[in-house]
């Protein structure tokens, strides 16, 4: 992290050259000082009195990146020379009289600490033989942070540095664990009066305060809005600023994040792209503080999100409602242990390894459809005249799901580029047409069999069926496969299977349904279970939101095995635990008889679309608990036939509105930390949910390889563009079921916005009660696990959820689990996510998609969406990016940044 020490100064370098005296403080460190603007005796003792240090004496050169420190009579055991970079400072001081002329440093190196690098706070301070003299170093240093420009001959005087940054910091004191007022006192003040910053502290005093707050307040005043908080707070100061008449100005405002709560997903991405390892607690506070004392600004995108209509009071149907979202917008097993932990909010962070625990014991699936956007196709306004006829850039995508869902979607993600490259590539070699051509009898097949049906839906029948067919083509390539490239997911996943076979670990992997596979693991993966509970137990886990799971994996690692992968895969494809490691685990499991039940109830039964006999039974006590309050008993009309029916096109087949409103908002029901031990709420499934089935909207056919029975469809311009001349696909085949109804009557027409001064435009999205366009969107029907939207690089500081996330990328980066995982592929999908190695876990059920719009539809009764963590309608909802929208406060670490 640090760059490699400079050379000695050469005199046209040099700033400022000085000798100072030492400045003892009466301890072995160097870090009081009076005045400082830390409070006498710095964070926290008190100072014994300081006093000139008697023998040492040094030479000082100030130049435009450093401070070098030259002892002048050097000491044995000493190092004569230290180097300070600028970049490390958080500030300095010169304190006013009758103080001596000090020149104080305050300086944040990093350290390596238990958990990863974070900085540590170290005041050097040198007496000065005049006062003028430390005042005009003191003048000069600011300066260089500051970013002002000087050189060796410049006047240093005070008017040359621009005046102090005044933060407005909102402090939300039950966040996390309740601690965030006294990290202000003991961490956050200091740090900032060291970086001469003026600042207004206002402690929230209920949920939507600082919303409120940030509407009324006028703007120019503040160099930036802080936030002591979790990411909850900052989804209302957002918001706050774009509900705003002057919203567009208001919402370039630099925010900042000092992180207090329990989840701190942005503050874990701010800590992670300045270069930090990952860290929880006060390491990953004071590295925020510092980045943020830094003063470096980048963009950020932001996400509108549209919702469903928060149930009204009065029986009127309600207006969708939009937002503003910075994070995430999550359904299934992610927003439920989010929403579900709360009421274990004491634990800090490590009420998400509970949760996770919690939730993996009754796993659920949820039915609905998710429709995407995907970014390389270039932007079409739903109202714009559909562009002429294009090679479509994510014909790769389409392509694979035609053939079997799931491994394609891994590969075209993973390696958009590559498949496409390689696509193009194939055709060259006449054993690839061969192979091409024997694809195309199989879309041909397949297609006979929906046409069959009569519904003109491409969906998999079952997994077991594509399992058989993807086992038959196999089986048929297996001649050639040796010469198939080895860079896709696809191939390596193949190519594990087959290593698995060999080692004669499993039986025959493709023919082995998933869960049978993993119930060969299961006992290796309880006792991962059991490690972290235990852990939590013992409050270890409470370090971090997968903590226990974390510290579980250390465990592993120690004794060799790494649970984050398959037990019967290594990097290139096989992998067995150490014999130790099992009888380690063996002998946990015998001793902890509360855990062994857990991980038997995780691993003895596969998810399946059978009922979740424990989630059934809690789902029935909660729905007479909350009366209503989260969940609605009744479903929305849910036609199953007509679902299945639902096409390539439009994801809503009727007004997405039409469900039974909630009698309450589910946000004003949702436990703030004050009211944290009710709640035993869940979010179950009815018993027996329908077999999964997926229905894809394809991107226009314009090459053989990607030609369906519907092609024609896609040559005329969609349903819901104004200009269209051309009947709709509906019209011109009768299996084609695209729904172009107008909305339910109340609805129509009716603005998707609830914002009341006209904020942007989803220029790609139609209204939330109207079909999608068909062209360039990719959806996705059947039984979810979680559906998860994030854009940031992390879900929270310690789940690097988007490896491939930036602040500003444009993409909404989607991850999406399929009902049929296992839940120890699951818990290892989430081990793997601490380090950022989750997107190399080949499971057929995880697929990872960027986008830059999406659609989700759920259409199980019941569930749990949040935005930003925040518990929102339960409903359709959408969302699109708006690249670059907000200014993000993140240090001076990134490559391109301007100061607030
Ligand atoms: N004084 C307050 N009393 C009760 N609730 C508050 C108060 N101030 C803010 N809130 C609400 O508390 C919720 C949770 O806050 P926040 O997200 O900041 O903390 P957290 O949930 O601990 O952290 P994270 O979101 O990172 O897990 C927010 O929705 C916010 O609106």
């Amino acid at each position: 992290m640090r760059s490699p020490e400079p050379p000695i100064p050469s005199p046209a370098e040099a700033l400022l050259h000085c000798q100072f005296g030492g400045w003892a403080t009466g301890s072995s460190c160097n870090n009081s000082c009076p005045n400082s603007p830390g409070g006498p005796g710095g964070l926290s003792s008190p100072s014994p009195s300081p006093s000139p240090s008697a023998a040492s004496s040094y030479a000082l050169t100030l130049t435009p990146s450093h401070i070098h420190v030259q002892r002048l009579a050097p000491r044995t055991g000493k190092e004569a020379r230290l180097i300070l970079p600028l970049s490390e400072l958080a500030g300095c001081s010169c304190p006013r009289a009758p103080a001596p002329p000090l020149l104080v440093l305050y300086w944040y190196p990093p350290g390596r600490r238990r958990k990863g690098v974070s900085r540590r706070r170290q005041v050097r301070v040198y007496l000065a033989e005049a006062r003028v003299e430390a005042e005009r170093w003191s003048t000069a240093i600011q300066c260089l942070l500051r970013g002002v420009a000087i050189t060796a001959d410049t006047e240093i005087v005070k008017r040359l540095l621009p005046r102090p940054r005044r933060l407005l910091l909102l402090v939300n004191p039950f966040s996390g664990r309740g601690q965030a007022m006294q990290w202000c006192q003991t961490h956050i003040l200091p740090m900032i009066r060291e970086a001469n910053i003026s600042y207004n502290l206002i402690q929230t005093e209920r949920q939507n305060h600082a919303r409120e707050l940030i509407k009324e307040i006028s703007l120019p005043q503040w160099d930036g809005i802080i936030i002591v908080s979790g990411d909850g707070l900052l989804h209302e100061v957002i918001n706050g600023l774009m509900e705003r008449p002057d919203w567009e100005l208001a919402i370039k405002t630099p925010v900042g994040i000092l992180p207090c709560g329990s989840g701190n997903a942005l503050a874990g991405s701010i800590n992670h792209h300045a270069g930090y390892d990952m860290c929880l607690r006060e390491p990953l506070l004071l590295n925020c503080c510092f980045q943020l004392c830094r003063g470096g600004v980048k963009p950020m995108d932001l996400v509108s999100v549209t919702t469903s209509p928060a149930p009204s009071q009065n029986g009127r149907p309600g207006l969708p409602r939009r937002m503003f979202s910075f994070l995430s917008v999550a359904w299934g097993f992610v927003s439920d242990v989010d929403i579900e932990s709360e009421r274990y909010r004491g634990l800090g962070s490590a009420r998400f390894t509970l949760g996770t625990l919690v939730r993996l014991a009754s796993l659920r699936s949820y039915k609905g459809r998710l429709s995407y956007l995907p970014p390389s196709i270039v932007a079409t306004s739903p109202d714009a005249i559909p562009p002429p006829l294009r090679r479509p850039l994510s014909r790769s995508i389409t392509e694979g799901l035609e053939g079997f869902c799931h491994t394609p979607i891994q590969r075209t993600s993973s390696d958009m580029g590559l498949s496409e490259q390689r696509s193009l590539r194939k055709v060259d070699t006449e054993r690839e047409r061969e192979r091409e051509m024997e694809r195309q009898r199989e879309r041909e097949r397949r297609r006979e069999r929906a046409r069959g049906g009569g519904t003109g839906v491409v969906r998999a029948s079952s997994l077991a069926e594509d399992r058989e067919r993807e086992m038959e083509g196999e089986a048929g390539r297996s001649g050639t496969s040796s010469e198939r490239s080895g860079t896709s997911s696809e191939s390596n996943e193949r190519e594990d299977y087959r290593m698995g076979r060999e080692d004669g670990m499993t039986r025959n992997m493709e023919e082995t349904p998933d869960e049978e596979r993993e119930d060969g693991t299961m006992e290796q993966d309880s006792g991962v279970i059991e490690d972290i509970e235990e852990r939590v137990r013992n409050g270890e886990g409470s370090s971090g939101s997968m903590d226990g799971v974390m510290e579980a994996k250390e465990v592993g690692e120690e004794y060799g095995g790494d649970m984050g992968r398959e037990p019967n895969e290594d990097p290139e494809g096989c992998y067995s635990y150490p014999d130790n490691l099992q009888q380690t685990r063996l002998a946990l499991r015998k001793n902890s008889a509360p855990s062994s039940q857990i991980a038997n109830a995780f691993f003895s039964q596969p998810l399946s679309q059978e009922a979740d006999p424990m989630s059934g039974a809690s789902y029935r006590a909660e729905e007479m608990d909350l009366n209503e309050t989260y969940f609605q008993k009744e479903a929305y009309p849910l036609d199953i036939a007509r679902e299945r029916a639902l096409t390539i096109s439009s994801p809503f087949r009727h007004s997405p509105f039409s469900f039974k409103p909630k009698s309450l908002d589910q946000n004003a029901s949702r436990p703030r930390p004050l009211s944290l031990l009710h709640h035993p709420h869940s979010n179950s499934l009815p018993p027996k949910l329908p077999s999964l089935s997926l229905s894809l909207s394809p991107t226009p056919p314009s090459s053989p390889s990607c030609a369906s029975p519907h092609s024609s469809s896609y040559l005329v311009p969609r349903p819901n563009t104004p200009n269209s001349t051309s009947p709709s696909p509906s019209l011109q085949s009768p299996s084609f079921t695209f729904d172009i109804a107008e909305p339910a009557g109340p609805l129509k027409n009716r603005p998707p916005v609830s914002l009341p001064f006209n904020p942007p435009r989803d220029d790609l999205l139609p209204p939330l009660d109207q079909a999608l366009p068909t062209r360039d969107w990719v959806t996705i029907e059947g039984d979810f696990v979680l559906v998860l939207a994030i854009y940031q690089s992390h879900l929270g500081a310690d789940l690097h959820a988007a490896p491939q996330a930036r602040f500003d990328d444009g993409l909404i980066h989607l991850t999406f689990v399929r009902a049929g995982i296992s839940r120890a592929t699951l818990l290892r999908l989430f081990l793997a996510m601490e380090r950022g190695a989750h997107l190399s876990l080949s499971s057929p059920y995880v697929s990872h998609v960027p986008a830059r719009a999406f659609r989700l539809q759920p259409l199980s009764p019941r569930g749990t969406l949040t935005v930003d963590g925040e518990l929102v309608p339960y409903g359709p909802l959408q969302a699109q990016i708006h690249p670059s929208m907000s200014r993000l406060i993140v240090g001076d670490s990134g490559v391109k940044i301007t100061r607030f």
